[in-house]
């Protein structure tokens, strides 16, 4: 019998028991992994251990894409009507809703965030996700094309069959809805790995999915490390099309082994170093609201973070004053994860914790002045105080790569030709905000900077309807939108002989 814990949460937002099974969820089923082994679960605001849950292996990659290789086959795919999937989809985002509380308590316990905030923004972008996908999966349609009067030909989006999805721990249950919403919608069937270190809310989540009716096989997961699991997932000849989510480096190895194999279609969602570029004639005090929820929301671990401000040198002085009174709030809201209060929790590891700090040290040491913060934050657990550095020059580390932590690198430009060369030198192109009231300005600026999303007068607010993915070493493809279907979809051209002889 497979194993399964129970969580009890005692907080004033969240009280109760959650039962999840802690092993691997594949065929519509609760096993164990073969190699029986198990990983540690890590509370990020104790640095304890909260459960201990199965660890798969390649092996169980191999019975996971069987699975799913017979689900696509007899009851998934081109087997299952369109509006079957969307109905399916919808009842899975009604459950997900049902236990909405659940969810963010698990959130916040693995992953530190705010409870309020993996309720009220995390999980409410998972049910939108999910909905926006489930309302797609009936409307995937090809075109007829013209070409000669005796032939009809048409085009089919075909699903990939067997797709593998891996994803972090920075949104666990985000990147998970981002992954699972298309390609379930197009009817692929998946073999999903979340992150090793957050797996709590996905094995709820494997519950809804068979609560929810999705035949045996359409959903599998598999928790495990990248370089097992993950890379188990890339190199596999029954998966056609693999989507990964995470660092540059990894990326990178999931395409080599794309290559290496056979050749895979691979989508990358990857790193970033954002810019956020504010001129003199901005609304101040929006502006200031959106940079810092640009770089501090989730504890800067996003890579869409906006973690380069740019501001022109008119408003420089006001910009300080106001932004430092906003970082220094942030400051003091800093703390336990299910504290109504707290808008700033833990990095989600002792790893991540460490990297930043390393890279702190590396500001410092590089001639860059610590506005605030600067480190640790209590004597428990990974936080970091919300960090400001001023002083900055574009070859310091800090202004180069991504830290993935609460960490703000400050520079003044002076004019718009100067700031989008300064905001476009970076390998990196994710997501870019920019803030001014001159709308013409403002669009000039979008159109110039080098990045897949480009937000103007807000912080990054990515929606499920509109596409999301990078440019240059961020990413490949797109998630999200009708774009986010082409992504999980092949197409097949079909030509009908109409009376053409030879
Ligand atoms: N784009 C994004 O949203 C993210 C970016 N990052 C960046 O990466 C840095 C390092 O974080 P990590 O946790 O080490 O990221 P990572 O890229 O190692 O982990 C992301 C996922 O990839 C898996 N993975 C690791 N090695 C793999 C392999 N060889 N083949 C297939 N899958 C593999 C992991 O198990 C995890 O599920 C962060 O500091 C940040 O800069 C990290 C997480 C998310
Ligand atoms: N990885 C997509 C969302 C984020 O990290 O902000």
């Amino acid at each position: 019998m497979p194993s399964s814990c129970v969580v009890d949460i005692d907080t004033a937002p969240f009280k109760g028991s959650i039962k999840l099974n802690t092993g691997l969820f594949i065929d519509g089923q609760w096993v164990d992994p073969v190699d029986k082994e198990m990983i540690d679960v890590i509370n990020p605001s104790t640095g304890k251990t909260i459960s201990q849950v199965s660890l798969g292996s390649s092996k169980d990659v191999d019975i996971a894409v069987k699975a799913a290789k017979q689900a696509y086959k007899t009851s998934w795919g081109l087997k299952c009507p369109g509006a079957t999937r969307g109905r399916l989809l919808t009842r899975l985002a009604d459950l997900i809703e049902r236990d909405i509380d659940e969810f963010a308590a698990l959130e916040a316990l693995n992953a530190g965030k705010p409870f309020h905030i993996a309720k009220g923004k995390d999980m409410a972008g998972v049910i939108k996700c999910i909905r926006y996908f489930g309302g797609w999966a009936d409307k995937i349609q090809g075109n007829t094309i013209e070409t000669s009067e005796q032939k009809l030909a048409y085009t089919r989006h075909e699903p990939y069959g067997v797709v593998g999805q891996i994803i972090p721990w920075n949104f666990p249950m985000l990147m998970l809805s981002w992954k699972v919403g298309p390609a379930l919608a197009t009817g692929n069937c998946i073999v999903f790995k979340p992150s090793e270190m957050t797996p709590l809310s996905a094995l709820k989540f494997a519950d809804l999915v068979k609560e929810a009716g999705f035949p045996p096989g359409v959903v599998n997961l598999v928790n495990g490390y990248g370089t097992t699991v993950g890379q188990a997932i890339s190199e596999h000849m029954d998966i056609s099309k693999v989507a990964f989510t995470g660092s540059t480096l990894v990326g990178r190895k999931v395409l080599e082994a794309s290559a290496r194999t056979n050749l895979k279609v691979v989508t990358l969602e990857l790193g970033g170093k954002s810019p956020t570029i504010i001129f003199d004639d901005c609304n101040l005090e929006q502006t200031i609201k959106w940079a810092s929820m640009a770089i501090y929301a989730n504890m800067g671990q996003s890579c869409i973070a906006g973690s380069r401000i740019f501001v022109q040198e008119g408003i420089y002085p006001q910009f300080m004053e106001k932004f430092t009174a906003v970082v220094q709030a942030l400051g003091r809201a800093t703390g336990d994860p299910f504290s109504s209060t707290t808008q700033h929790g833990p990095q989600v590891s002792k790893v991540q914790f460490d990297r930043i700090m390393g890279y702190i040290e590396s500001g410092k040491a590089s001639g860059a002045t610590v506005h605030l913060g600067g480190a640790r934050h209590g004597t428990e657990g990974f936080f970091i105080q919300p960090t400001i550095f001023t002083d900055c020059t574009p070859d310091m580390k800090i202004v180069k790569e991504e830290i993935f932590g609460p960490v703000a690198a400050i520079l003044k430009f002076t004019t718009e030709e100067e700031v989008i060369e300064a905001a476009n030198a970076t390998v990196y192109g994710l997501s870019s905000c920019v803030f001014s009231e001159n709308l013409s300005r403002a669009l000039r600026v979008a159109h110039a900077i080098e990045s897949g999303s480009m937000f103007v007068n807000s912080g990054p607010t990515v929606d499920s309807a509109v596409p999301f993915g990078g440019f240059k070493q961020s990413g490949m493809g797109r998630e999200h939108g009708e774009y986010a279907l082409a992504t999980y979809t092949q197409v097949k051209g079909v030509h009908v002989n109409l009376g053409m002889m030879i």
